[in-house]
């Protein structure tokens, strides 16, 4: 029989990952999503065919998997109000939350329990995600595998052995959508400033990003040997390249995905106090 899946939260992360799965094949009638309010689960239910329910014990009575997918800042309440009936079901607990340790989700739903920690990200929502997952020592084969086989329904999966790594993950990939939205909106700026229609500008950027991942993906020569190919001496892109290093692109990454990973390992001892 298939493995019922239960989403904690129905926003951003959680309804990504259930567009991913049933796009990938998964049985929309073994997923249920919960909310406070029905308002939010109605249209996912409607667009998705899932399950959905405002009752998290309820949901979670039915479930081999739990996905906790509300906000950090809430996790806590929402643990311990269900941690009856999770206690009474002992599925598979998937976090996706930032920062927030296993150890204490666990201790907030009473302890004992399989915990496997996931930093996802949105482009899971077309199927193009990249996940890092840690499990705790309580989390057998099978269970490892059905945590593979539930985020690679929507992309990439990594296993990190050191819980710690996940904040090095949330640097590289969870939040990482967005520092390439960020590069989209500066590019399409710079070409409308260099004459273009914004919306072509927009469209060649994120084409080019794509093509850039594609090619890279699929070449086993490094990065930095793709970029020399682009690069003629003398060239256009020898002097946009240079430019960028001067201004120290590569500082600038690392800073900020050092204060991203910080920033995770700040929310677990903001959040995470048991
Ligand atoms: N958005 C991202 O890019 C991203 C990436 C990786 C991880 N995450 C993690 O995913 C989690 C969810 O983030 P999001 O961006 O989807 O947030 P969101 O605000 O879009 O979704 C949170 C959902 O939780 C629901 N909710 C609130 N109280 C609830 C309760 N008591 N019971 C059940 N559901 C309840 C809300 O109705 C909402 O549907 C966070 O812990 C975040 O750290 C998000
Ligand atoms: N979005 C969440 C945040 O910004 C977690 C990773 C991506 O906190």
């Amino acid at each position: 029989m298939a493995s019922k899946v239960t989403f904690i939260g129905a926003g951003n992360m959680a309804g990504a990952i259930i567009g991913g799965m049933i796009e990938s094949g998964f049985a929309p009638q073994d997923i249920t999503a919960t909310a406070p309010s029905d308002d939010f689960l109605a249209p996912l239910r409607e667009r998705l065919g899932i399950r959905t329910d405002t009752d998290n014990d309820a949901a979670v009575a039915q479930s081999d998997v739990v996905v906790l997918a509300v906000k950090p800042q809430i996790m806590r309440e929402v643990c311990e109000k269900m941690r009856d009936a999770v206690q009474a079901r002992r599925p598979l607990i998937v976090s996706v939350a930032a920062g927030l340790p296993a150890e204490t989700l666990e201790h907030w739903l009473g302890g004992d329990l399989p915990l496997v920690r996931c930093m996802p990200n949105t482009p899971a929502l077309v199927g193009a995600g990249a996940a890092g997952l840690y499990a705790n020592a309580k989390v057998d084969e099978a269970q490892r595998r059905l945590a593979t086989e539930l985020m690679e329904a929507v992309g990439l999966v990594e296993w990190v052995e050191e819980e710690a790594l996940l904040d090095a993950v949330t640097a590289v990939s969870g939040s990482a959508p967005a520092y390439f939205f960020l590069m989209f909106e500066a590019m399409e700026e710079a070409g409308v400033k260099l004459g273009l229609p914004a919306d072509t500008a927009r469209r060649l950027a994120m084409q080019t990003a794509l093509g850039a991942a594609k090619m890279a993906l699929a070449s086993d020569k490094p990065p930095a040997e793709l970029k020399r190919n682009v690069m003629s001496p003398g060239g256009t892109t020898e002097r946009a390249i240079s430019h960028l290093e001067d201004a120290g692109l590569r500082r600038i990454m690392e800073e900020a995905m050092t204060a991203c990973a910080d920033r995770a390992g700040e929310m677990a001892e903001e959040l995470g106090k048991r």
